[in-house]
C-alpha cells in the first residue's frame, strides 16, 4: 500500500515512547482522533526491522477492550518512517496521573485501584493465554515493558494496556541502550538473567498496582545494584492504613520473589474482589 501523506492531518505530538514520537492525527475522511506512533527506522538493522514488522502483525490481532487498539500501519519510504495508527486515548498515561496525584496530595480510591488492576489482569490474560478471549488462537504475546507509563485512560477512566512487546525487538545490549529511566519493575527471574515470562508480567503489576497505592514504585535505590538486591529480597513495605489488607495480601501474591508461587493471571481473575470489581463491566 503507497503512502497516503494526506489520509491523515498531523496535530500537536502527545507523547515519546523509548524508540519514537506520538503524535494526535485526525482522518480527513471522518474527522475520527487516532494517535500515531512515529518510527524512525533509518538506524534499524534488517533483523530488528523484520521482527518489527512481525510483531507489528501480532499486536494488530490483539483485540480487547483493555488493549489500546491498532488500526494500521503505513511507510513513508522515503523519509524512512514506520507509521502506526492506534487508538487515541484523552486521559494520556497513568504515569502522568500518578505524577499529578503526588503534586497534589491525592490518592486513588481503592475502589479505582481494584478497577483498574481487574481491567490490567483481563489485558494480560487475553496475551498469555491466546484463545482464551474472541480473538482466535495465535503465539502468546508477552508485555515485557508494563509500567505507569505504557497504560493509558480513555474518556471513561477505563485503563489500556498499549506499546506492545516492541521492546522485545532490542536483543540484551540494544535494549540496555534503549531503555530509558530506571528498571523499577524488573522482576528478581530478569536480574538472575533467567527466561522472561508470564510470572515476570504479573510482576510487574503487582510493582505498578503497589505504585498507585502509595505513588512510588515497591523498591527503590540510589544505585541499580542496590535497587536489584531489594528486588531480590523482596521485602514490601505496608500500604497507607487507607486500603484494605485484601488488596495488600494480592499484591504481596503478586510480588512473590520464587516465580512458581507467584500468581497467573488465571489465578489472579478468580480472586472474588476481582470478580467484583468486573461485576461492573458492561
Ligand atoms: C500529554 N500526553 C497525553 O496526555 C497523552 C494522550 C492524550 N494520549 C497519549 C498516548 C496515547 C494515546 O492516546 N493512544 C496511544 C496508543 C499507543 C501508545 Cl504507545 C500511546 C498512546 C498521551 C501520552
Amino acid at each position: 500500500m503507497e503512502y497516503n501523506p494526506n489520509k491523515y492531518e498531523p496535530l500537536n505530538l502527545i507523547g515519546r515512547g523509548s524508540f519514537g514520537v506520538i503524535r494526535k492525527v485526525r482522518r480527513r475522511s471522518d474527522g475520527k482522533i487516532y494517535a500515531r506512533k512515529e518510527i524512525d527506522y533509518k538506524r534499524m538493522s534488517e533483523r530488528e526491522k523484520k521482527q518489527l514488522v512481525a510483531e507489528v502483525n501480532i499486536l494488530r490481532e490483539l483485540r480487547h477492550p483493555h488493549i489500546v487498539r491498532y488500526y494500521e500501519r503505513d511507510v513513508d519510504r522515503d523519509n524512512c518512517l514506520m507509521y502506526i495508527y492506534m487508538e487515541y486515548c484523552e486521559g494520556g498515561d497513568l504515569a502522568e496521573v500518578i505524577r499529578r496525584y503526588k503534586k497534589r496530595g491525592k490518592r486513588f480510591a481503592e475502589q479505582t485501584i481494584w478497577k483498574y488492576l481487574a481491567q490490567l489482569l483481563l489485558a494480560l490474560h487475553e496475551c498469555h493465554c491466546p484463545g482464551s478471549g474472541k480473538s482466535g488462537v495465535r503465539p502468546t504475546v508477552l508485555h515485557r515493558d508494563l509500567k505507569p507509563d505504557n497504560v493509558f485512560l480513555d474518556g471513561r477512566d477505563d485503563v489500556k494496556l498499549g506499546d506492545f512487546g516492541l521492546s522485545r525487538l532490542m536483543d540484551g545490549s540494544e535494549f540496555a541502550r534503549t531503555y530509558v529511566g530506571t528498571p523499577f519493575y524488573m522482576s528478581p527471574e530478569l536480574i538472575s538473567e533467567s527466561s522472561y515470562n508470564e510470572k515476570s508480567d504479573v510482576w510487574a503489576l503487582g510493582c505498578l498496582i503497589y505504585e498507585l497505592c502509595t505513588l512510588d514504585p515497591p523498591f527503590q535505590a540510589k544505585t541499580q545494584s542496590q535497587l536489584a538486591m531489594k528486588i531480590q529480597q523482596g521485602a514490601v513495605a505496608p500500604l497507607p492504613p487507607q486500603y484494605s489488607q485484601e488488596l495488600f495480601y494480592i499484591i504481596k501474591a503478586m510480588l512473590q520473589v520464587n516465580q512458581s508461587r507467584r500468581p497467573t493471571t488465571a489465578d489472579l481473575l478468580e480472586v472474588p474482589m476481582i470478580k467484583q470489581a468486573l461485576g461492573e463491566e458492561p
